[in-house]
């Protein structure tokens, strides 16, 4: 198992099946199978995301969502910089190959080698939505940047847990004319507040670990030697309560502020446990069995 990042042990993980030719981002399980570690791995531009990194991400990350034996996602960054030394979570949309539709596929690293011919995308906010609506806690590991649209990706992890040393916080977006008006600035106000939200997008300060704890944009902020074994005990505790728990808190959290979708999805998975119930299943059978149903072994709860 080769060393991704200075602070990955590699007793603790295997390739994920189908992850050899990832070039992007690195996919790990645990070696129990139930723990992914999907990251970022352009350590050189701090983790900033081209459209094929994006493709890679939300492949990996679908994986995750429909293996039953994962329950919890690590999403973290490789580093440090081979070029500097720096450590990176994510620093948003690669600026090179940004177009004026959106960010370009490239042949290489440049703006020299756009291929005009396609479109431009904005697809991280597909991958936004995989990590909210996934059944699955995923967890931000956070050894460095986490500005503008990796900024966000933190925002919309269920719980974040950052480097002391190293973990930064900026929000550029206004710097270089982007803005994430969803979940990175108005979900974001939500969890830390309108006033502390406006100033981290108005002023795009640089914020520390500590001042990001302080703020609530993250759970804890742990010894960057200890980033990673931190997330696994915490993954590992997680994974001791009922999935099914889990998934209807998560979808819970999530409805006060995901309006009809959000209700849309608690209500699927509210309507899944109703159909294990014997009362579904008498209501199944009449159907089938072109009768009228019984209902009379079924009281009106209250
Ligand atoms: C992150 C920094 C603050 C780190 O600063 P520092 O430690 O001093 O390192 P640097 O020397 O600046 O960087 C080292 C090296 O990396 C290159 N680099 C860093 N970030 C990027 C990047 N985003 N794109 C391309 N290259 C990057 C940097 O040029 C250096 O290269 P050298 O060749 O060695 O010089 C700082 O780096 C920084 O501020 N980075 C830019 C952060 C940024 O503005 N990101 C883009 C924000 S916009 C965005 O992410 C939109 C994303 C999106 O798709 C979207 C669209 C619509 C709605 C929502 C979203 C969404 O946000 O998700």
């Amino acid at each position: 198992m080769s060393v991704v990042s200075e602070i990955f042990d590699p007793a603790q993980w295997a390739d994920a099946p189908g992850s050899q030719n990832l070039t992007d981002i690195t996919y790990h399980h645990d070696t129990t199978g139930r723990i992914a570690r999907v990251a970022f791995n352009r350590p050189e531009v701090r983790n900033a995301f081209r459209p094929h990194t994006v493709d890679e991400l939300y492949t990996a990350l679908e994986d995750a969502r429909t293996n039953p034996r994962i329950g919890v996602v690590l999403l973290t960054g490789n580093g440090p910089s081979p070029k500097d030394g720096g450590w990176a979570f994510c620093s948003g949309g690669d600026q090179r190959i940004r177009g004026r539709d959106g960010y370009k596929y490239s042949d290489d690293l440049t703006a020299t080698g756009i291929d005009t011919a396609r479109g431009g995308r904005l697809h991280i906010l597909e991958v936004q939505r995989l990590i909210r609506f996934m059944p699955k806690v995923v967890i931000a590991l956070v050894p460095g940047w986490a500005a503008g649209g990796g900024h966000s990706l933190n925002v919309v992890c269920d719980l974040s847990i950052a480097s002391a040393e190293h973990a930064k916080f900026k929000q550029t977006d206004a710097d270089v004319g982007s803005f994430d008006a969803g979940y990175g600035s108005a979900y974001f106000a939500r969890q830390i507040g309108q006033k502390n939200a406006r100033e981290i997008f108005f002023l795009a300060r640089e914020y520390s670990a500590q001042r990001a704890y302080e703020m609530g944009a993250v759970n804890a902020v742990v010894p960057h030697a200890e980033l990673e074994s931190t997330g696994l005990e915490w993954a590992r505790e997680i994974l001791g309560k009922s999935p099914t728990a889990i998934r209807m808190l998560k979808y819970a959290f999530n409805a006060v502020d995901d309006g009809l979708v959000g209700q849309q999805i608690f209500a699927g998975e509210a309507t899944r446990l109703a159909y294990g119930t014997d009362e579904a299943v008498e209501g199944r059978d009449s159907f089938l069995e072109k009768r009228d149903p019984d209902w009379s072994a079924f009281p009106y709860h209250y």
